[in-house]
């Protein structure tokens, strides 16, 4: 699903009002109505007490059709206008008139702290004050007013976007953002949705479509794209009936100290469920008899350092190269890895140590092989990028990275955030019981295996990062988020393969 700036929104917006013949003001109907449509169909008429808190621009217009069709419906509700200022839209006017002629009561002004209504904890509250059309932070008692809905209590649905959190910038601390617990959006999600210091705001969240001008919308070019199943199923390279190993290449897996053969044993195995054809581990000699134990269809070659990587030679070539997952950053190790890098002229996946060694040793960046795919965790990420001030600035400094040493960044994170030049993919499966050690190490395993598939590198790390987080999921929804380690994440990328096909009939083939 594409994801748009705010400027393309309301361009859209006008190109459909124009297109479709209709005023904005039934778009303000046609969107509130739907937003009035789920809140129906949850609160099944229930008796709860329903407060609106509207601004005076768009996102109260909203806020007002919401409360005009509730109270049609025979809710409880009590509706209050944020008068900050006299400049109210066209559209919010009209919708203020139609509460009058419904016959409701009058909407209440709030001029100042004195007028806060009194909220309590069984409230639904409907924030409608700012959506997004916010252009500076909320001040005075506006600002007090969104502490005092945070601090009720309340259940807070939000239009569009929680009040005051804007779409282009993380809110500092103690800054006035609406805390909602679910926000209902018009046609496509926002990408502060996915940002850490940005989506504890937003809660959960639905996106209703409302119609916006369809060759419009295909055409703009994306601020990003989120990677949910429909987007993952069409990256997916079926198997042919009459093929063999070699046609799915051969990975290898480069990595392992002393007391760290564990995660290059999950990198490959994960290869390995991925589908790779060959998988081989190199690893110091210390790891040889674990490896061969414990992962019977890999092959294993060891170096000639005991405890750590020192000199790292082998034959054949293979299809693709993992290197840095447990591989310690010892002086031989660091030196061993700048051969292979200026060696290795095929991308590969970097991740872990190696990123440590990269970051390390800056004069390596330019050594690596065009496509390379990096696999940093936030603080990976900080060593080799530096301080960043927000997400904004740090999805800034990463498209700056990779544009300059043409490499893929996969950003590790609750919702990983592919970067590729100027292009970024949200990822939008996993959950926090993966926060465990080793699933990194996992995820390097399957993006090197769908590259030696045959995947473009882009797509591979877009395609894994998807696959790894949905085997996360179905492996949570068996053993809890607590209950799950690295290792069920491999167990179930099988069924994270299969469940791209569910519910259609298009099967694997
Ligand atoms: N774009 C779309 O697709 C649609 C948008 N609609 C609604 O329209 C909203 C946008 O409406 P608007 O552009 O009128 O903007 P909002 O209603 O979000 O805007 C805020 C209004 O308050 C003012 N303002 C902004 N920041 C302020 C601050 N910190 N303190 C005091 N005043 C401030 C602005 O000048 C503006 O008049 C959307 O979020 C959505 O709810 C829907 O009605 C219909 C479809
Ligand atoms: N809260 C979360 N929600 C979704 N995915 C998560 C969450 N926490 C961690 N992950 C995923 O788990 C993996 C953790 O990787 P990493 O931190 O490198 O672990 P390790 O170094 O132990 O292997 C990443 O792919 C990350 O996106
Ligand atoms: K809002």
């Amino acid at each position: 699903m594409k994801i748009f700036t705010v400027q393309q929104l309301a361009e859209a917006d006008k190109v459909t009002i124009e297109k479709q013949g209709i005023t904005s003001e039934e778009l303000m109907e046609r969107a509130a109505g739907l937003v009035f449509k789920e809140i129906h169909a949850r609160l099944n008429n229930e008796s709860v007490p329903i407060k609106i808190i509207c601004g005076i621009g768009n996102n109260g217009g909203d806020g007002l059709v919401v409360g005009r069709l509730l109270i049609e419906h025979g809710y409880y509700v009590s509706i209050y206008v944020v008068n900050f200022t006299k400049e109210r839209s066209r559209d919010f006017l009209s919708n203020y008139n139609k509460i009058k002629e419904i016959g409701a009561p009058w909407p209440t002004l709030l001029k100042g702290a004195e007028d806060f209504p009194e909220l309590h904890p069984k409230d639904f509250v409907i924030d409608a004050i700012f959506g997004i059309g916010l252009n500076r932070p909320p001040e005075g008692w506006v600002a007090d007013l969104i502490h005092y809905i945070n601090a009720s209590g309340a259940f807070i649905l939000s239009i569009d976007m929680p009040s005051g959190l804007f779409s282009t910038k993380t809110p500092e601390p103690g800054d006035a953002v609406i805390k909602a617990n679910y926000t209902l959006t018009f046609q496509a999600p926002k990408l502060v949705y996915y940002l850490p210091k940005t989506a504890e705001f937003v809660g959960n969240y639905q996106v209703l479509n409302i119609g916006l001008d369809y060759e419009y919308l295909a055409a703009a070019p994306a601020e990003a794209q989120l990677i949910d199943k429909e987007e993952a199923k069409n990256l997916y390279i079926p198997r042919k009936n009459f093929s063999h190993k070699g046609d799915y290449g051969h990975s290898m897996i480069i990595g392992g100290s002393y007391g760290k053969i564990g995660s290059i044993s999950l990198s490959a195995k994960a290869a390995l469920r991925t589908g790779a054809g060959l998988v081989t581990i190199y690893s110091p000699e210390c790891g040889y008899e674990i490896l061969q134990s414990i992962l019977p269809e890999a092959m294993v070659i060891i170096d000639e350092g005991e405890k750590e990587l020192k000199n790292i030679q082998f034959e054949p070539e293979p299809d693709v190269i993992c290197f840095g997952m447990g591989a310690g950053i010892s002086a031989a190790t660091v030196k061993t890895f700048e051969s292979l890098l200026k060696k290795t002229k095929s991308p590969m996946v970097i991740d872990a140590d190696g990123l440590n060694m990269l970051s390390n040793n800056k004069g390596f960046l330019k050594l690596i092989p065009k496509n390379s795919v990096l696999t940093p965790h936030p603080k990976e990420l900080e060593r080799l990028l530096g301080e960043w001030k927000d997400d904004f600035d740090k999805l800034a400094k990463a498209k700056e990275f990779t544009n300059k040493y043409e490499v893929i960044l996969v950003i590790k994170d609750a919702h990983s955030i592919t970067v590729s030049g100027d292009n970024l993919y949200i990822n939008n499966t996993g959950n926090p019981g993966m926060a465990t050690a080793g699933a990194g190490d996992v995820l390097a395993g399957v993006i090197t295996s769908l590259i030696s598939q045959k995947y473009e590198p882009l797509i591979a790390a877009v395609f894994a990062t998807y696959l790894h987080g949905k085997a996360g999921d179905i492996a949570a929804s068996k053993l809890s988020y607590q209950g799950m380690i690295a290792g069920d994440i491999v167990d179930n990328i099988g069924a994270a393969f299969l469940d791209l096909f569910k519910n259609d009939d298009r099967g694997m083939e």
